[in-house]
Order: C-alpha cells, then structure tokens, then sequence
C-alpha cells in the first residue's frame, strides 16, 4: 500500500482536499462548494454581508461541508487507509467558538450520524466572522492605543490594528455580547478548529503560531500572548484562546473514531497543526530570498519570504509555518488586497459582457511595447474598504499628460469612465500591480527601519522581485501573468505537474497542497528523522526526478514543480520608469477621497 498525505483547505468559498503521495505528487483533489453544494445556508461568495460592516458565514456551514467532502471522498474510493498524515488550512483570522458541552460531544462522536447532527451545540456562537470584516474600527484603535499607536503595535504583533484581525474581533464580540462570550469555554482559529475536528478526542488543539500572527495578539518575537492585550478583552482571555503550539511539525492527535469507523481511514494517521491558508500557499512553494508569491484568489496577496523580523504598518509579519521547536526562527511578509478577483471581476462584467477574453484582448491591445510607451491612465477600484491602503474606498481614475513634465500630476484629469473603455481593464491591471511592485519594494528594501512606517519615494533602482510564483484562481489567466512579468520586471512562475508523461499547467489547489507537504513532513519526523521542512521537500522532489530517469546533478526546474511562464518584455522598460508616477497619482487619489 503507498504511504499518502491529505491537505485540507476551508477558504472563504469552499472546502477542498489534495491527496498526495509519499514523494509529494498530487494523486486527487476534491471539493465543496459552499453557496453550491449548501444552498440552505445562504452564502454568496461564501458569506453574508451583515449590517455596520459585518461579513460572517455560519459555523455549521463548515461542519456540514466536512460530511459532504468526506462523503465525496468515499465516493471516489480514495484510499483512505493509507492516509499516515493529515493537517487542514483555513481562512486566516477567522475565529470559531466553542461551548462548554464542546469536549464530550466532540470525544462522543456517533459514527452513524453526520457531524452536523451531533455539533451544533458545540458552539457558542453560530457564526464565523470572516475575514472581509471591516465592523471592529473602533477595537482597532482600542488595540493601538493600548500598545502606544500603529507602529508599536506591529513591533510587537506583526501588524497595525486590522478590522479583520481576530483580537478586534474578540474584543467587539465580548462588548455586544457578554454573556455569550462567558459562555464560551475556548476560541480558535478556522484552521485550529479543522485539526480539533479530526482528532475528535474531547481536546480542543491549540492554535498554530503561524496563524496566530494574524489576530494582532501574539508577541511575535517574544513568541508569547502579549498580555497587555489579552487585558484589554479581559476576562480569561487568554485561557480560552489556549496555549499556541509552537512546533509545526508535532503529532497533535491521531484522527477520530468517528473518520476511522465511518470511513476507514486507519487509526494511526497522524494529525498535524492546520495553518492558515497564505501560510500554506506559501509552503506549497520554496521562495528564495526576493523571491514573491502572488496569490490571485478572493482576495490578492503578495507574499515575501524573509530571513528576518520586519513589522511594517503597511504588511503583515508572519512567524515561518514549517519551523521545529528548535529550528531559528524565520517569517514572511504578506499585503492582503480585498479589491483582487472580485474587483476585476466587475470591471469585466461591466465593460467587457463578462467575458475574460474579451477584458484579455483590451488589455493586449494596449499595453506598452516599448520604453517610450509610457502609461497615462491610473484606475483605483475600491469597491470594499480596502486593506491597503487602510480603508481606501471609492473608484477613481486618472488621465495625464506625460508631456507636462513636474506639473502631469497637478494637470490630471480625474474621469468617471475613460473615453475609450477598452482602456478600463489596462487600468484596472496595472494599478494592481504597480501597488503590488511598489509595496513589496518596501519590503525588500533593507535600508527601511524595520517598524517604520516606509515614506521614502522609490529611486529608479528601487529593489524588486526577482522571481515570482503565482497561485489562486486567477492565476489561470495567462494576460494577467504576461502583464505581471512587465509591471513587477520579474520572471512569473506556475506550479506544474507531472501527467500523461508530460509536464503541464498543475490546476491544484496551492493551500490544501501546502499543507498536505508539512504533513508529510511532521510524519517524517514523527518516525525519529529530525529534518528540516525545506530539506524534506528537496528530499521528496530529488526521488521524483530519479523515478523519472534524471540520475545525478541539478534538476530540472519543472521537477521542482515550476515553469516560468512569463518574463519581462519591452514594456518593463516602460513600467519601470512609473512607479513614482503611480505614487504620485494613489496618494492623489487618498487625498481626494478625505476630502
Ligand atoms: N480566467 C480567469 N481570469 C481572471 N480571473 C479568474 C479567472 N478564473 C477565475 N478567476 C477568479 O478567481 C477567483 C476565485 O479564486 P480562488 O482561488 O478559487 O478563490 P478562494 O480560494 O478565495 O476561494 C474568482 O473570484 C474569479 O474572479
Ligand atoms: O485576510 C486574508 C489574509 O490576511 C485573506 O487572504 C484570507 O486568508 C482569505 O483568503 P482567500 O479566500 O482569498 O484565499
């Protein structure tokens, strides 16, 4: 029997599994489809929009989707007995919370029942705020005010005050509802509350620390809960958040009585600490130092590995999710975008009859060729308060005169819609992407003071990415990812896999395949080999490319599960020489907008 891992990943509009084998290859994915698959929950895009800026989906949403993905997995006869490992990812910052009857029903499963007929008393509350959030403001400035503002409270947690954030969020649930929150005997994270579900063993696991440095709590470096906020909400805060598991790699449990005998799987699989979703992606991939990951999914988000601490108001410092106990500790660096996908999206709908190739095709038509093309037209789509920058919202677009020299700025004439509206999806693209080259420069930049806000504009040599990975559904659009090579002067990369003797474009899921790789990991060294996570996926990739027939030497960049499919073009030329104009013309837009 072939040794096998399984990935889950609950994202904001679906739940999916990756199977992999013992080397890492993707044998099969599934999914659930919340608005879909669960119609009776009422989800659009795998939410509910609320009042006063509450975005939520329902705690037994999620339940229920676990009975239909295991039901499917059945279906599909996957071996299950073979599984050795498992771990889960979730939407990042979500939290669940439980009752106080949670433990025994959770450790008395019925396996002749569906979990969504057993669970649902084991929450206190039904819903789970999600992560496109935006009610907790004034939390937020509580959380900053109590650390001494901003730019403190991202030394110490990784991040300013975020809406989303699971802290505010805590803290705004316990201020409207103080008797539920007493109630509740613990809180997790989606991804906590995925491994408590697999292990069903009455305990409710502990949060993952990569995970937990996305709920503006957790002292980053001193790699403890920063007690000051754990006051803040008061109340036992901190008992029923739980200790944080520290080693990602460790068996937290073994998988329930209630998968074993109503599935099959064996009583040995091994469950591993979830994680969030962009720490998983950002596993599934080995980024070198100014390497960069661009996940096109819901949401955008730029992801930068670094070998050191840098807190930043404008991003988020992560602790790394695949290190030991005793491994030195490493972090990455995330901007999260809520106008991604759903924005371009609407552009599309609105001036393109919904049709990606028709938006494609504008966008080919237009874009520079040379280094004198230079672009005139800036388009912000704030359809959401955004992230980045802080609460950004509204649409506005630009024209300006290249030719006006120092004054082109002063000069631009702002428009509702550009004369020529194959003009809108270029615009729309580039000022993504050039918000995604600029911020990411910050970043890179050794010479900013980690924790300082960043206010120098960028010189032509500004640092950029060299190399950048894409994921995430949009990443199947190969205009967007030719134009990216351009804006961002960087090569683009894919995941490939190996199919009907041939490498092609791999259309697995980068989250539930992250995540299934530290399982393989944690099982490693669940069996007395100490080894790194890195070293393990190297490990894995080298017996690949020997089953393959490549003996010896360097392999070959596709059995490193990459292809580069885009590089710079003549039009980097042209991108290169505007970044400092689409500063100049988003802070124009800001100050607009606080008019
Ligand atoms: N060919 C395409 N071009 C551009 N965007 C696309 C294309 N195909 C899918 N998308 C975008 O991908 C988004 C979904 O990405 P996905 O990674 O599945 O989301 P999530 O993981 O957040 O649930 C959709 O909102 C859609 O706009
Ligand atoms: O808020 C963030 C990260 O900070 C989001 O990226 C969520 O983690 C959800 O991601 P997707 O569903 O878009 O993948």
């Amino acid at each position: 029997m072939e040794p096998l891992y399984l990935g889950l990943d609950a994202s904001t509009q679906s739940l999916k599994a990756s199977l992999l084998s013992e080397n890492l290859d993707v044998r099969a994915e599934c999914a659930i489809h919340f608005d879909t698959d669960l119609p009776q929950y009422k989800t659009k895009g795998g939410v509910i929009f609320g009042e006063n800026g509450e975005v939520y989906s329902p705690v037994m949403m999620l339940v229920e989707a676990f009975d239909l993905l295991f039901d499917k997995i059945k279906q599909r006869k996957w071996d299950v007995a073979s599984i050795k490992g498992v771990a889960g990812s979730g939407q990042q910052h979500a939290s669940v919370y439980w009752s106080q009857q949670a433990s025994s029903l959770l450790s008395n499963l019925d396996p002749k029942t569906r979990l969504a007929d057993q669970l649902s008393p084991a929450f206190s509350r039904s819903i789970v705020p999600n992560w496109q959030d935006s009610s907790t403001s004034k939390e937020c400035q509580d959380f900053q005010s109590t650390v001494g503002g901003p730019v403190a409270l991202a030394k110490i947690t990784g991040s300013r005050a975020h809406e989303r954030f699971t802290g505010p969020q805590i803290l705004r649930f316990k201020r409207n509802h103080p008797e539920t929150y007493r109630e509740t005997s613990r809180i997790s994270l989606v991804s906590s509350a995925i491994t408590t579900i697999l292990c069903s063993d009455g305990e409710v696991k502990g949060i993952d620390e990569s995970d937990a440095c996305g709920m503006n709590l957790w002292n980053v470096q001193g790699r403890h809960w920063e007690q000051s906020l754990l006051d803040l909400i008061g109340e036992d805060a901190g008992a029923k958040l739980g200790e944080v598991e520290t080693d990602a790699g460790k068996v937290v449990g073994h998988i329930g009585k209630w998968f074993v005998d109503r599935y099959g799987f064996s009583p040995e699989c091994a469950v591993f600490p979830g994680t969030g979703d962009n720490p998983a992606t950002f596993l599934s991939l080995t980024l070198a130092p100014s390497e960069g990951l661009v996940s096109l999914g819901t949401s955008d988000v730029v992801l930068v590995s670094t070998s050191r601490y840098f807190p930043n108001p404008e991003s988020h410092a992560f602790f790394h999710p695949a290190r030991g106990a005793n491994d030195s500790p490493s972090y990455f660096n995330m901007i999260v975008y809520k106008n991604g996908s759903l924005a371009r999206q609407h552009v599309r709908d609105l001036y393109f009859d919904k049709s990606w190739d028709k938006f494609n095709a504008a966008v080919e038509s237009l874009r520079p060729q040379a280094v004198t093309d230079l672009p005139n037209k800036a388009a912000f789509w704030w359809l959401l308060p955004d992230i980045v920058p802080h609460n950004a919202h509204g649409v506005y677009k630009y024209i300006t005169d290249p030719s006006a020299g120092l004054f082109e700025i002063g000069a631009a004439q702002k428009v509702d819609t550009f004369p020529d509206v194959s003009s809108e999806a270029l615009a729309i693209l580039e000022s993504q992407l050039f918000n995604y080259r600029s911020r990411s420069s910050t970043i890179l930049d050794d010479s900013d003071t980690p924790g300082e806000p960043s206010t120098a504009s960028l010189p032509d040599n500004i640092p950029r990415l060299t190399r950048v990975y894409a994921t995430g559904g949009a990443s199947a659009n190969r205009t967007i990812l030719s134009l990216m090579a351009d804006v961002l002067s960087a090569k683009v990369c894919k995941n490939v896999e190996f199919y009907d003797n041939k490498w092609k474009d791999a259309d697995w899921n980068a989250c539930s395949v992250g995540v299934a790789y530290k399982a393989r990991w944690g099982y490693e060294r669940s069996q007395g080999r100490e080894i790194t996570f890195d070293d393990l996926v190297a490990q894995c990739r080298n017996n690949r490319a020997k089953l393959r027939g490549q003996e010896g030497g360097a392999i070959s960049l596709e059995e490193e599960g990459i292809r580069v499919v885009a590089e710079p073009g003549e039009g980097a030329r042209a991108y290169e020489r505007r970044v400092d104009w689409w500063r100049a013309l988003e802070h124009k837009a800001l100050s607009e907008m606080s008019k």
